[in-house]
């Protein structure tokens, strides 16, 4: 079939309906409880990362599954979010730590999974298995990797809302296809074979949806080109679809967020000085050119 491709750049038009919004009298529960599953020895600034983003998007609850070597660090790093450790092999998780995080996950709304997690047999089993979750899903780095040789496992989501974040090895890990140079219609061409959401970072990231929406961001540059840059990114999408933003609308809007908070912060420090930790710092000057 030949889909027309009607590409958007991403405005305030798309946004400002887009942010969930914050009822006054809501309490924590109201703004939705994510578990984050990451971490590994070597890795342990990605899964705070994604927590400390996610916090400051707004979500209600924020719990973070870790190696149980690293949840030490964990626990002193994210006193905003609820680090908890779990059964390891070789410092990443182990197929053992599975139990734990189904309970753990059948109290929250949303999953994110993959911020350092590494790449092993036991962890990539792990992914698999949790692939089976009916909730929502935000799939990242290692997450990704494990889907290599497995998209059948991402095809049988379709229907639930799942969002990829690749960067453009990580894409063509799982098959994308990136030979024509176009990475609008490499997104939408994935995006509409397997059923999901699907961010393709780097400069002018690309969100396409299962329907064959395609959005362009205009936000971020080089600032962000550093290692953990994409672990903000997936706290603020994961955080935004547990306020109940839809799958599209919050891979967009935290897109644009993630973009504009390092613009913000290479304006302040420059872009060779930004950190992934300053980003999350400029999320709220971003949310409010939103809400303004
Ligand atoms: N602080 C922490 O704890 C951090 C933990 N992290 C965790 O590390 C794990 C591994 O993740 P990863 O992304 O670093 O490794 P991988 O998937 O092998 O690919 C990366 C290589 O591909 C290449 N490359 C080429 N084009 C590219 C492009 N457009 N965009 C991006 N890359 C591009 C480039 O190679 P080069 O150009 O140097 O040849 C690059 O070096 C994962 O779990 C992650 O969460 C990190 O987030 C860092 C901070
Ligand atoms: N030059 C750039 N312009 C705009 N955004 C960028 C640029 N370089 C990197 N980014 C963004 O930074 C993030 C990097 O993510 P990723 O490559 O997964 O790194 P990591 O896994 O180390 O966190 C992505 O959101 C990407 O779009």
């Amino acid at each position: 079939m030949e889909v027309t491709t009607l590409i958007r750049t991403v405005g305030l038009d798309l946004l400002k309906p887009a942010l969930p919004q914050r009822q006054l009298d809501g309490h924590k529960g109201t703004f939705g409880k994510l578990l984050i599953v990451g971490g590994a020895v070597g890795y342990t600034g990605a899964p705070y990362l994604t927590a400390s983003a996610a916090v400051r998007t707004g979500c209600g609850l924020v719990s973070l599954g870790v190696p149980k070597t690293i949840w030490p660090i964990e626990a002193a790093k994210c006193v905003s979010a609820m680090p908890f450790p779990l059964p390891e092999k070789n410092g990443m998780l182990a197929g053992k730590a599975l139990p734990q995080i189904l309970e753990k996950l059948d109290g929250c709304d949303v999953l994110a999974l993959g911020p350092g997690l590494g790449r092993g047999r036991e962890t990539a089993r792990l992914v698999w298995e949790l692939l089976k979750t009916e909730k929502p899903l935000v799939l990242d780095a290692d997450g990704i990797n494990a889907l290599s040789g497995h998209i059948d496992l991402l095809d049988a989501r379709r229907g639930r809302p799942t969002v990829l974040t690749p960067h453009e090895v990580e894409f063509a890990r799982i098959g994308g296809d990136l030979s024509r140079g176009d990475r609008e219609r490499a997104a939408q061409d994935f995006a509409m074979a397997h059923g999901c959401v699907l961010v393709l970072k780097g400069h002018r990231t690309v969100t396409a949806s299962p329907e064959g929406d395609v959005l362009v961001n205009t936000t971020g540059g080089s600032g962000l080109a550093k290692g953990g840059s994409g672990d903000v990114l997936t706290g603020v999408i994961a955080s935004l679809m547990a306020q109940r933003a839809d799958a599209l609308r919050a891979a967009a809007v935290g897109v644009w967020l993630h973009g504009r908070a390092g613009d913000l912060a290479e304006q302040e420090l420059t872009a060779y000085s930004v950190t992934p930790e300053d980003v999350v710092r400029k999320l709220p000057d971003a949310i409010r050119e939103i809400l303004e």
